[in-house]
């Protein structure tokens, strides 16, 4: 039998946020949103994070770290205007969330213009997102995440699917409307359930030949329409690894942004330790193992795996901090700590 859902941790922003100052943001945040006029003023004061072809914009700082410039409204205007752009480009710029201080936070492609002379007016660089999300620290890697996401999709939602006819988005560009249809679009991610199984003493990582070489991960899979995320995850362990599921627990969400948005559920689940044969389907995974404690422990302090003449590494290794794998592992480690 399935146990009920449970959390197994209270994140960070469950306990330190101020619940006052989070709802007025959230208000003003939602308003934004909704009221073009609101939008238009915000956007004026705001901070705008530059993206050229979807490669956010990151500067090397003093203090030896890379972070995520916030531009001024006015300073875009300038640069496009510089390097021969339109300075109402600006207002193609998408609403991403808003600071502590209630400033309103953008997205916006530099598209045409030149790569080069925008960073060298902006003193950074284009970074491929999968590189800046591992280069970015704390909340900057899901914001910068979440901008490119935005953008990518008003570049691929120009057109209603059933009429043919261009969209129009709304000022904070949370919907496109098809005029002649009537249908409204909002961004979409696709669920994915990703789960560490373990069957008391061991856990089950997989790999794709995708892969870097050596890494192991949680296994995972998109949801079908009209299932449970229980649903799925039983019937994904059942595809891949021919397991069956006899417990889930819940221990967080994710929003994944490779290699298109995806919300990420992430749980824990259990097999009977006498039911632990796996048998791969080769056309999803390359490879599935049980891995001990010692093992898991192990590949959790690898940082960067040592790799051959060749670049490839040449150990067993999880998935960095910035994936919610990491953390299903982390947290099963640390429950068979309590254990033993
Ligand atoms: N953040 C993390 O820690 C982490 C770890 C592992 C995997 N992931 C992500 O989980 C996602 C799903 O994992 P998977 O590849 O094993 O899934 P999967 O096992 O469902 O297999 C992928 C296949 O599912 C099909 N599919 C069904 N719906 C789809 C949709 N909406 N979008 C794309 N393909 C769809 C396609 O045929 C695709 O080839 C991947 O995008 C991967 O990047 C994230
Ligand atoms: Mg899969």
């Amino acid at each position: 039998m399935l146990q009920p859902l449970r959390i197994l941790f209270r994140p960070k922003w469950m306990v330190s946020r101020s619940s006052a100052s989070y709802v007025s943001r959230m208000r003003h945040l939602n308003k934004i949103k909704e009221e073009d006029e609101a939008c238009r003023a915000a956007l004026q004061s705001g901070n705008i994070f530059l993206y050229h072809k979807l490669a956010p914009l990151l500067r090397w700082t003093d203090s030896g770290i890379y972070q995520l410039p916030a531009l001024q409204t006015k300073d875009v205007e300038e640069i496009l205007e510089k390097l021969g752009g339109d300075k109402e480009m600006v207002k193609e710029s998408i609403l991403i969330n808003c600071t502590e201080q209630n400033e309103a936070q953008f997205s916006f492609d530099v598209g045409a213009i030149d790569q080069a002379a925008v960073e060298e007016q902006c003193r950074g660089t284009f970074v491929d997102l999968r590189k800046a999300f591992f280069l970015l620290r704390g909340s900057e890697a899901p914001l910068v995440a979440r901008g490119q996401a935005l953008l990518r999709w008003h570049q691929t939602n120009g057109f209603c699917s059933s009429t043919g006819q261009p969209t129009q988005r709304n000022q904070s560009g949370s919907q496109r409307v098809c005029h002649s249809s009537g249908i409204t679009y909002y961004p979409k991610m696709s669920p994915v359930v990703i789960v560490l199984v373990s069957d008391g003493k061991r856990c089950l990582l997989g790999r794709q030949s995708t892969f870097p070489r050596g890494m192991y991960s949680a296994l995972a899979g998109f949801c079908d329409i009209g299932e449970t995320m229980e649903e799925a995850l039983r019937r994904e362990i059942a595809e891949e690894v021919g397991l069956e599921v006899e417990s889930i627990q819940y221990s967080g969400s994710q929003h994944w942004p490779f290699p298109q948005s995806s919300f990420m559920v992430a749980c824990h689940a259990t097999v009977n330790p006498d039911k632990t044969h796996v048998s791969v389907d080769k056309e999803e995974l390359e490879d599935a193992q049980w891995f001990s404690l010692e093992e898991v422990q192990e590949a959790l302090t690898i940082k960067v795996p040592p790799r051959n003449n060749k670049g490839e590494p040449t150990v067993f290794w999880v998935p960095p901090s910035y994936a919610i794998a990491n953390r299903l592992i982390q947290e099963w480690a640390n429950q068979q700590h309590l254990k033993s």
